[in-house]
């Protein structure tokens, strides 16, 4: 888990805005922001899934002695779907000369086949474990065979999506793909055989290629772009520097050391989008792990759930300097214009 700071400095802004962010008070300006980033989060998408209509002609019948074959093959369905899976769990953010978020793009390693025969096979809520600080998510792969029931549920942040996969469990592949720290569960199937390939999806830099410029999005064209060059244009706003704290809204696998360097390039949805603008803007943003303190106090078990217990949102808290901060000193970029 991660929290970022972003630092600022004061200049003296040269143009005048609508908002008049002198009369306001922080809090208010803090509101503001937390509605901007609430609101991206609102679109920001968390999975996505799809379907692969299969030939019946390819597939073999009951008194061929050839083995059944699926078209397109699987290993194609991987890269077909490759490109989708990443635009939305994956965006490329330019950030301009301030760039040390390198391109990404993704990659999907095979890690389990998965049974679930009915009248009762299901599988709880759960959260997969990830495998490496690389994973960002999980690709569900559901081969054809006929089967009831079996709703694969998705859920983050209170919104649910649901992929019903039954209807067409006999004449289609059906994929869906989400964050690592998504829950997630298998209603029971009532028949048939609900048959996966679960892959683990890994960030990972593209070598020698360039990403298409169509894939990379422009932080400029989104809303908290222009609400915070404003505020930080504003004539006296934070004139003697400061620092906004965000806590993520996603769960990252980091603790270490590294955390500061290694975490950006795995950075999520409305996260992803935080990182991007602030890059964009030119303030120094720094990304470090919110390490989490297990209470383990009767009163703090009973308030809260047992996925409740890791700190992870959008509220915005009073800055306290950590001990990173302090290594590393008095943090300033000045904001340029662009
Ligand atoms: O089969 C599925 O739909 C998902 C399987 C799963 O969640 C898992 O293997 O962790
Ligand atoms: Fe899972």
């Amino acid at each position: 888990m991660a929290s970022s700071i972003g630092s600022v400095s004061g200049k003296e802004g040269t143009q005048s805005t609508a908002l008049s962010l002198t009369s306001l008070a922080f809090e208010e300006v803090c509101h503001q922001l937390e509605a901007f980033v609430v609101g991206k989060k609102a679109s920001a998408s968390f999975v996505c899934g799809g379907i692969i209509p299969i030939d019946t002609k390819a597939v073999a019948g009951p008194t061929s002695s050839q083995p059944i074959s699926v078209s397109p093959p699987l290993s194609s369905i991987r890269l077909r779907n490759a490109s989708n899976v990443e635009q939305i769990l994956l965006p490329n953010f330019n950030t301009l000369s301030q760039n040390s978020l390198p391109f990404r793009k993704l990659s999907a390693e095979l890690y389990n086949l998965n049974v679930y025969s009915g009248p009762s096979g299901h599988f709880r809520q759960h959260v997969d474990t990830p495998r490496s600080q690389s994973q960002i998510g999980s690709l569900v792969v559901c081969l054809p065979a006929p089967f009831q029931g079996g709703n694969l549920i998705v859920q983050n942040e209170g919104k649910q999506v649901v992929f019903d996969w039954s209807h067409q469990s006999a004449s289609a592949i059906q994929w869906a793909a989400f964050y690592s720290d998504c829950g997630h569960e298998i209603e029971t199937v009532t028949e048939g055989e609900r048959i996966t390939l679960t892959y683990n999806l890994y960030v990972t830099e593209p070598v020698g290629g360039s990403i298409p410029p169509s894939l990379i999005l422009d932080p400029r064209s989104l809303s908290l772009h222009s609400f915070l060059r404003e505020l930080v244009m504003e004539p006296g706003f934070m004139k003697n520097g400061g620092a906004f704290g965000f806590y993520y809204s996603h769960a990252y696998p980091h603790t270490s050391d590294e955390a500061p360097m290694l975490l950006p390039r795995a950075l999520k949805g409305a996260d992803l989008v935080l990182y991007s603008v602030f890059k964009s803007l030119g303030i120094y943003i720094n990304v470090v792990p919110d390490e989490y303190e297990e209470d383990d106090s009767e009163q703090s078990e009973k308030e809260q759930g047992a996925s409740e217990k890791v700190r992870v949102g959008d509220k915005l808290h009073s800055y306290v300097a950590t001990d990173m901060m302090t290594e590393m000193g008095e943090v300033s970029t000045e904001y340029q214009s662009d």
